[in-house]
Parts: structure tokens; sequence; C-alpha cells
């Protein structure tokens, strides 16, 4: 959460000339109303239902680069439907996840004690994103377009 999936995505796709999608932004379409609106009247486990499908419906129906929200990984059919994609793990460590996330409260799940949470997400999930990423990006320090950069090196892409 944070680390610029959705920010970095779409310089990505940019740098490709490709389309650009996002998981959090198909559900807030989809539903027509905030993702912290669907966590406070519908729960957790409900928006989960809802990220499966639209990121099932995107891996099907997009071709470019696609942005997830950070917990889709904890579906064990999204990350088989991931193996066969050029899946990133943008890193970070928790000061520059506090500082980007900061106190917004956009992020239901950072929303009481932001470093805290953060830690105890990463300490659940890390090993879910390494065991879907072909490769693993860090993002400390670097602007936007330096980690864009890295993304493309990592995969061995060409800008358009
Ligand atoms: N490399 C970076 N350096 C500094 N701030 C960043 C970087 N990448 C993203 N941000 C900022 O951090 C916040 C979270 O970025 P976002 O793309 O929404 O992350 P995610 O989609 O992974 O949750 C935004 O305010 C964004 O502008
Ligand atoms: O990690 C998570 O559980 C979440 C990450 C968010 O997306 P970003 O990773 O784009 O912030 C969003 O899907 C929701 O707030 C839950
Ligand atoms: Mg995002």
């Amino acid at each position: 959460m944070g680390v610029g999936k959705s920010t970095v995505g779409a310089l990505v796709a940019e740098r490709l000339g490709c389309a650009y999608r996002d998981t959090d932004d198909d559900i807030v379409a989809a539903e027509g109303r905030s993702i912290a609106d669907i966590f406070v009247e519908e729960g957790e486990p409900a928006f989960r239902a809802l990220e499966k499908e639209a990121v099932r419906a995107a891996l099907a129906g997009h071709d470019g680069v696609l942005a997830l929200g950070g917990g889709s990984v904890l579906d064990a059919d999204t990350r088989a439907l991931l193996a066969g994609h050029q899946v990133v793990y943008l890193s970070m460590d928790v000061e520059e996840a506090v500082q980007r996330t900061g106190l917004n409260a956009a992020r239901p799940l950072l929303a009481v004690n932001p470093r805290k949470q953060w830690r105890e997400l990463m300490e659940a999930r890390r090993h879910l994103y390494t065991e879907v990423a072909r490769a693993v990006v860090a993002t400390d320090g670097r602007t936007p377009d330096e980690v864009a950069q890295a993304v493309l090196d990592a995969l061995e892409l060409k800008e358009a």
C-alpha cells in the first residue's frame, strides 16, 4: 500500500505506449463509491470478493499495464492467475510507506496506527508478493520516473 503501483503503473504504460488499468479504479467505477466506503459499509471480505472478480476481469480483458490493490495477492486463485504474467513487486521500507500514505483516509487498513498496521500487513504478505513476482524493484529514495525506468529494466522492456 502506497508504494506507487498506481503512479508507476501509469508511467510504465505511458513509456511502453500501451493501456493502463487499475483494479481499484474498476471497483470504484462499478460500485459508484470509494474503497473506504465499501470497507465501512460492507466490510473487508465483501471488498475482497469484488476485488477478486475485478482482477479476474482485468487479466482477461485488458492488454497493457495493470496496477493491483496491495491485498489482491491474498487470494490463491488470483495468485494462480498472475502466474502467467510479468508481475513486478515494488518494495519500500516502513518509513517511506508512512510518508507516502500519510494520514490519508483513502486506505482504510492504515487508518489507525499506520506504521504498525503497515508492518503487520507486510509481515503477513511479503512471502505472497515474492511468490507472484517475476521481478522485485526497490523504490526507496527513487522518484516515480526512476522507478518506472527500473521496472522496464527489470523486465528487459524497451520504451516505445
Ligand atoms: N517513488 C515515489 N516517491 C515518492 N512518492 C511516491 C512515489 N511513488 C508514489 N508516490 C506517492 O505515494 C502515494 C501513493 O502512491 P500510489 O501510486 O497511490 O501507491 P499504491 O497504488 O501502491 O498504493 C501517492 O501520493 C504518490 O504520489
Ligand atoms: O493492501 C490492501 O489491502 C489495500 C490496498 C489498496 O490499494 P493500493 O495498494 O493501491 O493502495 C486498496 O485496494 C485497499 O485500500 C486495500
Ligand atoms: Mg493503487
